[in-house]
């Protein structure tokens, strides 16, 4: 089946945050004078149970969804997580499983989640520079501990691609040095604009890099050539270093919008559903199920939804709304 919204966008793809907590305080998603020691993250009662998001997860299925990307918080820190991969692996029409983690756990993990059914993984690294790279993170994480992830990903046979947020101030000066290390390797790195997700982490237009200036950095260094989407709604925009197959990418949500031909509905880890990253309010399905919901009316409360969807935050985004508009944070929704 298909639905689509009001913009005859149909739903494609299903973002699944399976915990509000992380190891890590990236000062851009998580600072650690909002997310301190007192913060009241959720009790286990309230995330949704495996069980539960196998049983969304087969109802998104039937209705079109074609990939789901499991995220958080860090996913990695959900206990038994391979386990929740294998139920998904097993939706019959399912094609494609992500994973997006901040890979300190994936040295230990990576064996694990492959055997469970993952192929690919994307994941986030910021600088190469380990002072820089602790100083964004908060955590006194190392760069070689995710570079060991890394490692260990690619060794038992998983996709990888590597994510880079470029922040003004912060890290410009990282772009070159991160685009030649994993050019070497032949890893995708894709760099995303600084986004005002949530409302905690100090965002301004001000400290946005955009794609155009990343693209100017590189240029100087690297000759490369566009690369055609492998799908209507693909979130990056994509490139290859000519006379190689490596590719790298951006995520331009501030300067060049993509809401046209977005595709995708995230269930945040207090298993809530938001059509659109930036929105405020979603809809209950965890209270949905525990009150004994059948599949037909799970079903039918997921066209319901989707049938009325507008959100278009990026193409619409101003600085008014920037500042005043409420939305859910990043490390509920997950990206
Ligand atoms: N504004 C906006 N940002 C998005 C959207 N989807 C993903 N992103 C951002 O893109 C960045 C990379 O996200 P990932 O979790 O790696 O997912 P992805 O890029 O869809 O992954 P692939 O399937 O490998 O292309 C994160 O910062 C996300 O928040 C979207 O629909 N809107
Ligand atoms: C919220 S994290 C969750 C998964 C995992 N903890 C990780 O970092 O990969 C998902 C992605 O969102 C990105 N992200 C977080 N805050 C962001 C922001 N304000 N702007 C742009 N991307 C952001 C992260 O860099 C990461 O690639
Ligand atoms: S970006 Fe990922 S690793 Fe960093 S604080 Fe947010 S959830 Fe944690
Ligand atoms: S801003 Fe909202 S509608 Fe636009 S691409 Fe991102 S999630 Fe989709």
């Amino acid at each position: 089946m298909r639905i689509t919204d009001k913009f005859g966008r149909p739903l494609q793809d299903l973002r699944i945050s399976v915990t509000d907590r992380c190891n890590f305080r990236c000062t851009y998603c998580m600072p650690k004078e909002i997310f301190g020691k007192d913060y009241p993250f959720l009790p286990k009662s309230q995330l949704l149970s495996f069980e539960e998001i196998e049983r969304l997860a087969t109802s998104f299925v039937k209705l079109g969804v074609k990939k789901i990307r499991l995220t958080g918080g860090e996913p990695l820190l959900r206990r038994g997580l391979p386990e929740l991969i294998s139920k998904l692996s097993a939706i019959e029409g399912l094609e494609d499983i992500g994973l997006t983690t901040n890979a300190t756990l994936l040295e230990k993990l990576a064996g694990e989640l492959k055997g469970a059914g993952l192929k690919r993984i994307n994941v986030s690294l910021d600088a190469l520079d380990n002072k820089l790279f602790q100083s964004i993170n908060d955590s006194g994480i190392s760069t070689e501990r995710v570079l060991r992830g890394i490692d260990k990903a690619q060794e038992v046979g998983l996709h990888v691609k590597v994510n880079m947020v470029v922040k003004k101030g912060m890290n410009e000066h990282e772009i070159v040095p991160m685009a030649k290390f994993f050019k070497e390797k032949g890893i995708t790195l894709r760099f995303i604009e600084f986004m005002d997700v949530g409302k905690t982490n100090g965002w301004d237009f001000s400290k946005v890099v955009t794609k155009k200036q990343i693209f100017d950095q590189l240029s100087s260094h690297f000759k490369l050539e566009q690369v055609d989407p492998d799908y209507i709604g693909e979130v990056a925009k994509r490139y290859r270093y000519v006379g190689s197959n490596t590719e790298v990418g951006f995520i331009t949500s501030v300067s060049e919008s993509f809401c046209s031909t977005c595709t995708r509905a995230r269930i945040a880890a207090d298993g809530k559903l938001y059509t659109c990253l930036f929105a405020a309010k979603g809809f209950d399905f965890k209270d949905f199920l525990r009150t004994g919901k059948s599949d037909e009316e799970l079903e039918k409360q997921i066209i319901t939804i989707w049938n009325q969807r507008t959100d278009r935050y990026s193409a619409e985004r101003t600085e008014e709304s920037a500042k005043n508009k409420d939305r859910i944070e990043m490390s509920y929704i997950g990206g």
